[in-house]
């Protein structure tokens, strides 16, 4: 049985003030208990332009950002799951891209692991914003396989690699098979009022695992805002955590346990044996 938390920040393009809202967080998870701090999508900063994000984005190595969490989780012996940008290879076109990248930062400090976000929000939605997300990012390659933590198997995706069943299916099926799905997250305030909850319990449900969904929250510029509504999941598809929509200027978790019982219990329940002779393995 271990804690974990989400931490619902609104990052702007000052990451100074970014990095103090995540440590704000990350020292309320210490306080109550948690083994590990989920941080949302773009932690680092959230940019009004492709060409200001590209600008911002540091190496991992020489990000102050970074630096300050990996710290953080040494200091105080905690594991932080936390999205960022990091510098990208050019396009054909030589424009420079960026990468939306996902760390899982070991209780020593070091970057553990890294996943690079599959698929790209390009979309216009009707009385909404118009969002191309492959402007500026250069989508990732491949899932990173599930490894283990001391909350279990963690299976990293991100965001928009929500709205697809498949790369979580996959997450579930593999060897070792994920236990917690974490989808760090900056949703739409349009498309999270319909659909973040349901996908979110469709993707525990389905998997029969933990979902995590850190989210950013708040108006982050002129042009973006988020819809917050951070949430954990048992893998019954019950919402253990739900944070509030409103940004008070004040970052908050929230908190509760991971237990391997309710992984087995929701298992038995239910069993989903698939019929891949019947439709293909996913
Ligand atoms: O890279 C950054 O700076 C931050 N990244 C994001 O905010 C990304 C890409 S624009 N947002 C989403 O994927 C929202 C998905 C969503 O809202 C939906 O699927 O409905």
């Amino acid at each position: 049985m271990t804690k974990i938390a989400v931490g619902q920040i609104c990052s702007t393009n000052d990451l100074h003030h970014n990095l103090s809202q995540c440590l704000t967080v990350t020292r309320k998870a210490v306080e109550a208990g948690a083994k590990v701090i989920f941080l949302p999508e773009a932690s680092d900063y959230i940019a009004s332009s492709a060409a200001e994000s590209v600008s911002l984005a540091l190496p991992t190595n020489r990000s102050p950002f970074v630096d300050g969490l990996r710290k953080a989780a040494k200091e105080h012996g905690l594991a932080i799951n936390v999205g960022i940008h990091e510098p990208a290879d050019r396009k054909e076109d030589g424009s420079m891209r960026v990468k939306n990248t996902l760390l899982w930062i070991d209780e020593l400090g070091e970057i553990a692991q890294k996943y690079q976000k599959l698929h790209m929000f390009d979309v216009d939605i009707a009385d909404g914003p118009r969002l191309r997300e492959s402007d500026s990012v250069e989508p990732g390659k491949a899932l990173i396989p599930p490894f283990p933590t001391s909350v279990g198997n963690v299976g990293m995706l991100i965001c928009f690699d929500l709205r697809f069943p498949e790369p979580s299916l996959h997450l579930a099926q593999s060897d070792p098979p994920a236990s917690l799905i974490t989808y760090p997250s900056a949703f739409t305030i349009p498309t999270g009022k319909v659909h973040w909850s349901p996908l979110l319990q469709a993707r525990a449900i389905e998997t029969q695992c933990f979902v995590v969904a850190a989210a950013q929250a708040g108006q982050h510029n002129e042009k973006r805002a988020s819809y917050g509504h951070s949430m954990i999941v048992d893998p019954w598809g019950k919402i253990l955590v739900e944070l509030g929509g409103e940004w008070n200027g004040e970052p908050e978790i929230g908190v509760c346990e991971v237990k391997d019982e309710d992984l087995e219990w929701a298992r038995k329940q239910v069993p989903l044996k698939r019929r891949w002779d019947a439709y293909g393995r996913c």
